[in-house]
């Protein structure tokens, strides 16, 4: 799991995975997400200078967990963390911190696909919003039918994920999540259904919905 962005939007004051949630951090919340859905054991990256607070966080963890420093960007962060991974030869699942909430049923999808032969899976819901595009001469509609927002957890075959990260650090890529990198590689990516509850908490007003999802 990456939890090791500084969450500079949230403006909180301190590593964004270690707010609170009606009274439960981002990171443990997460953890538990993950555990509800299959998930065996967890690696969390965390910010290089807050190890001691993330070991605290993690202590009720229900599954087992290690705490390891991430890097300056996202992706280099992931790859800490595949880099932390002890040989594994089932699904590997990457997971944002801040997507505390995602359900049971997209984890559990996610590993089944997987496990059922896709190398690449991502959880993906239908963009709700009309879309313009911005142009030189202004903007442009654009068709929303055809797209579709990617969410976390997604999941990988162990060795697919490695070699594309590898890759992507080779030729100084810049990817927003992983199944770019899988993608940059040549390797399909398959889609499962998302969910709305799985929005990522970015910004002040994330965590107000958040709490109110949560009935808080
Ligand atoms: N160098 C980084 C940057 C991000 N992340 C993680 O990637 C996920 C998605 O990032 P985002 O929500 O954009 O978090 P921040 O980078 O913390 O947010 P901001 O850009 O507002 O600082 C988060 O769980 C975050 O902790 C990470 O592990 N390492
Ligand atoms: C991986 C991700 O959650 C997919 O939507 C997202 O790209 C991460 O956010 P960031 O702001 O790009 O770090």
């Amino acid at each position: 799991m990456v939890a090791a962005g500084s969450g500079v939007r949230l403006g909180a004051g301190m590593p964004k995975a270690l707010v609170r949630l009606s009274g439960r951090s981002l990171v443990a919340r997460s953890l538990d997400s993950l555990a509800a859905g299959g998930v065996a054991e967890a690696v969390v990256v965390a910010p290089a200078g807050h190890l001691v607070e993330f070991e605290k966080a993690v202590t009720d963890s229900p599954i087992p967990v290690r705490v390891v420093p991430g890097g300056g960007e996202r992706q280099d962060s992931v790859q800490l963390g595949l880099s932390a991974l002890d040989s594994v030869d089932g699904p590997v699942l990457v997971h944002d911190a801040a997507r505390p909430l995602v359900p049971a049923r997209v984890v559990s999808a996610v590993i089944e696909a997987v496990r059922g032969g896709a190398v690449a899976v991502v959880p993906v819901v239908a963009v709700t919003d009309s879309i313009r595009r911005l142009t030189d001469e202004g903007s442009e509609m654009v068709d929303r039918s055809t797209l579709r927002a990617v969410q976390t957890p997604q999941g990988f075959d162990p060795g697919v994920l490695t070699r594309a990260h590898e890759l992507v650090r080779e030729r100084g890529l810049l990817v927003t999540d992983d199944a770019a990198a899988c993608e940059a590689a040549g390797h399909p990516v398959t889609l499962v259904a998302g969910a709305a509850e799985s929005m990522k908490i970015t910004t002040p007003a994330d965590l107000r919905f958040a709490e109110a999802l949560l009935g808080d």
